[in-house]
């Protein structure tokens, strides 16, 4: 696999960076602060000279490039950008047999082509665990049988506002005093009706028994802060529930614990001991 091309040759694991936002900008600072085995090698965003300009902070400057010149600087690609633009990100590193880093995971299920094009290059698409947990146990109770994976989100207003799903059914959460269910539902349908809001739900939902049939619920609740998602699944080798809170970043519709996902995630790339599958 060429990701470890460079690495072959003697030098690191070189990771670009799609989208400088909530995400980008702070595996960006990680890995210019020095991750083992990896070293940040370009970086894009859609306003470059304002991404340059945040960039200035970095220790080692790196170039700050469109979408489509990243492929030929490094190995492994970070998307973190809108979904909209998840193939013309992926597809590049994916032909080259390279790995792609798919923070935008509601966007595989519109462009599952991608998977294809990883397989027929000898390249991969890695889904970090991201703003969920336990990504791990569900994927090893999949390799014995899931009799259901159900999912509640419960987010605060700002979390969920102005997601199209919202706009075209003409619900309204922006005076809501009680908690109000907004969606029940699948993976399937969230990607497409709440794409920057539900792309843990798809993560689950692949690790698991798919998009059809993982149950979401979304709640819209005002008196929250923390970015909810409680899981329960029932396999037969295990039953377990698990939640998380997730602090938001300056993107209300962004737990910080995402990044850290992908650094966790770059950092076990070379390690000596490797905790988690
Ligand atoms: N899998 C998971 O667990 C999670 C996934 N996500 C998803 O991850 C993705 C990133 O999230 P987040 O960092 O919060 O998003 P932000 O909105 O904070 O940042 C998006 C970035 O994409 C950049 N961008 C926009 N257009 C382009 C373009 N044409 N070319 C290159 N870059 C572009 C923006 O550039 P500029 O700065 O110039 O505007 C911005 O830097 C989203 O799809 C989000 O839904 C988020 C949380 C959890
Ligand atoms: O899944 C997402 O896109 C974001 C999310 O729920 C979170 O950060 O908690």
């Amino acid at each position: 696999m060429s990701d470890a091309r460079n690495e072959a040759v003697g030098g690191p694991r070189r990771v670009a960076i799609a989208g400088l936002g909530a995400v980008g900008l702070r595996v960006a600072e990680a890995l210019d602060e020095g991750l083992p085995g990896c070293a940040l090698a370009a970086v894009s965003a859609n306003d470059l000279t304002r991404a340059s300009a945040r960039l200035g902070r970095l220790r080692t400057p790196v170039p700050v490039v469109p979408i489509d010149e990243l492929e030929p600087l490094a190995d492994i690609v970070v998307e973190c950008a809108p979904a909209s633009l998840l193939p013309a990100i992926a597809e590049p590193f994916l032909k080259a047999g390279k790995t792609v880093v798919v923070l935008s995971s509601g966007a595989l299920l519109a462009n599952e082509a991608l998977v294809e094009l990883a397989r027929a290059h000898g390249g991969q698409i890695v889904v970090p665990t991201g703003a969920l947990l336990g990504l791990d146990a569900v994927t090893a109770a999949a390799e014995g049988e899931i009799r259901s994976v159900r999912m509640v989100t419960r987010k605060p207003v700002k979390g969920l506002a102005g997601a199209p799903y919202l706009v075209e059914n003409g619900i309204a959460i922006d005076d809501i005093a009680e908690p109000l269910r907004i969606f029940k539902g699948t993976p399937r349908e969230a990607a497409v009706g709440f794409p920057a809001n539900l792309n843990v739900a798809v993560a689950l939902s692949l690790a698991g028994v798919g998009p059809d049939r993982t149950t979401l619920e979304i709640w819209a609740d005002p008196a929250l802060t923390l970015n909810t998602h409680h899981v329960e699944v029932e396999a037969d080798s295990a039953t377990f529930r698990m939640t998380i809170e997730n602090v938001p970043t300056d993107n209300p519709k962004t737990g910080r614990i995402t990044a850290l996902s992908v650094i966790a995630y770059l950092r076990k790339l070379g390690a000596p001991l490797r905790v988690g599958s």
